[in-house]
């Protein structure tokens, strides 16, 4: 890959997740190629870029829904595509999701929903299930909601009703896809608050995919960024050092919301 003055890579002691020369296409769209970065333990990680760019199939590469067309990608300390059947499954039980959407059942209250993780891969009697979901209802600030139908909340509740059910099972690592899409701004700061005190107060790791600035410099520790025209990333380090240094022409358009020069 050419070397961005933009691409600070971090060397991390014990990676939650690493990339290692990473591709992806799709039949002849190749999309992305060469993507390494390692996420530290505790941090929030922020993979961003224009429409397009594969951020979410990044994501989607992260938590083994696609295999890479190249490279090798590690969650956990093992090798994701190495990892197979029981061990696999297991895995991918200690990673928590939430997609754009929220992606909540309708017919059920938000208490069921975030049942539903610990109903399909733990033993825990009823009672003990509906303790724990109350639990991370109230981790979201969702405690008097329990009851409520998807249909009856806010956009942004659905959002916290989310992370609660993907919080369901205590995974150390937690992917979020575009969490303030279809937010105003005072409630996807609310969101963002969150997801900072969800990290501080449980160490839990978080990668977010977004293109909200705000959100971007709110919460991230540090962030890659991907771009279509390179097929891959022209970015990687503390957002806050990006907005102040960055040389790349997109990079700087995007951070300091300036128009790229022609
Ligand atoms: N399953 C798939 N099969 C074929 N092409 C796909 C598939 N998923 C995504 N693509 C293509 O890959 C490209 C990148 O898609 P992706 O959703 O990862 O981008 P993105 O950066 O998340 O974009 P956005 O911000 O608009 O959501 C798009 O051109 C899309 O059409």
């Amino acid at each position: 890959m050419e070397a961005f003055q933009d691409i600070q890579r971090r060397q991390v002691a014990d990676p939650v997740v690493t990339a290692e020369g990473v591709a992806m296409a799709f039949g002849s769209n190749a999309l992305f190629r060469d993507v390494s970065f390692s996420v530290a333990r505790g941090e929030v990680f922020v993979i961003l870029g224009g429409s397009g760019c594969g951020k979410s199939t990044l994501l989607k590469l992260l938590i083994g829904l696609y295999r890479p067309t190249a490279g090798k990608i590690g969650i956990l300390g093992q090798p994701l595509m190495e990892t197979e059947g029981a061990a696999r499954r297991e895995l991918l039980t200690r990673l928590g999701v939430m997609w754009q959407s929220g992606a909540l059942f309708g017919s059920m209250t938000l208490l069921e929903n975030v049942m539903l993780p610990l109903e399909a891969h733990t033993a825990l009697p009823r009672a003990a299930r509906e303790q724990v979901a109350r639990v991370k209802l109230g981790l979201v600030g969702l405690s008097d909601a329990a009851n409520r139908l998807p249909a009856e909340i806010s956009g942004g509740m659905a959002k916290r009703a989310g992370i609660a059910r993907a919080m369901a099972l205590d995974p150390p690592l937690l992917f979020l896809d575009e969490p303030s899409a279809g937010l105003d701004p005072i409630t996807s700061a609310g969101l963002d608050q969150l997801i900072k005190e969800l990290a501080r107060d449980l160490g839990t790791t978080f990668v977010v995919v977004t293109h909200e600035l705000q959100s971007i410099l709110a919460i991230g520790d540090r962030c890659i960024m991907l771009d279509k025209a390179a097929r891959g990333m022209i970015a990687e380090g503390d957002p806050r050092a990006l907005r102040d240094h960055a040389t790349h022409p997109t990079v700087r358009a995007f951070f300091r919301r300036e128009a790229p020069a022609a």
